[in-house]
């Protein structure tokens, strides 16, 4: 396999730091040295030090759930690429449907965070989906070329095997609905299929394309053997250690 399996927990807006190094010991007992399957946690900022720390020495990595694209500057409350660095973060979540609806994200903007991402050397796990309506109306594959081709714009070849993109359909998050494996995979497919258009074959394959929405323990291994489904970027199984343990073994066996 090409792709190495990646599963990340996006911890939202979950977790005080305490909390937060209770749960990565718990993950890192268990798993911390497991070498088959790439593992994240994207805890809220407030708790990423302690996460860093608690993390030192294991294989597990540190994402953060956003940033802003400038360097520094009068833009109260936000923060930048370098700071997360700082902190040891190698990844970050960029244009999640939570913050396209709540926060009023354009795919112009997040394409300049994913931008400025990668030129400091994080990896951006660019979130795409479309709502119920969308779906509904059958936009689902329009919405998603959009937000892929607008989250990428100006992305180089050299760069582009550094980017995760997940798939999270809006209408799957947090609500149980699980997107059956055949929806899941027709919108993964037609991902790569894009991506082969954009960058060419041999680097549309490296890409890890990533579900997202209501994936817990008794879905992921049916998930996780279709062809263009590379990992997971889950919520809330993911505050829990037994059940993101659970996920990231279902990925080693699925690998
Ligand atoms: O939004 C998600 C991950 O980014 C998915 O959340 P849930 O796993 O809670 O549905």
């Amino acid at each position: 396999m090409i792709r190495r399996k990646l599963i990340a927990g996006n911890w939202k807006m979950n977790k005080t730091a305490a909390d937060g190094v209770a749960l990565i010991k718990d993950i890192t007992a268990e798993i911390g040295r497991l070498g088959s399957v790439d593992i994240v946690v994207c805890p809220p900022f407030t708790a990423l030090e302690s996460a860093a720390k608690a993390l030192e020495g294991q294989s597990v990595k540190l994402g953060a759930q956003n940033m802003h694209p400038e360097k520094s500057g009068a833009y109260t409350g936000e923060v930048s690429a370098e700071m997360l660095r700082s902190l040891f973060v190698s990844h970050v979540i960029l244009g999640h449907s939570e913050r396209r609806t709540y926060f009023a994200e354009t795919d112009a903007f997040i394409n300049k965070k994913v931008v400025a991402s990668l030129a400091n050397q994080l990896k951006p796990i660019l979130c795409v989906g479309e709502t119920l309506a969308e779906r509904e109306a059958g936009q689902t594959l329009a919405v998603v070329q959009k937000q892929t081709e607008g989250g990428l714009a100006g992305v180089t070849a050299e760069q582009i095997t550094n980017v995760v993109i997940a798939y999270e359909p809006v209408w799957a998050i947090g609500t149980g609905k699980v997107a059956t494996t055949a929806q899941a995979q027709e919108v993964h497919a037609f991902i790569r299929d894009l991506l082969t258009k954009l960058y060419g074959a041999p680097l549309a394959q490296k890409i890890r394309i990533l579900y997202g929405g209501s994936m817990k323990p008794s879905n992921a291994p049916e998930l996780l053997a279709e062809k263009d489904i590379d990992g997971g970027l889950i919520g809330g199984a993911s505050l829990e250690a037994r059940s993101f343990i659970d996920l990231v073994k279902a990925a080693d066996a699925a690998k």
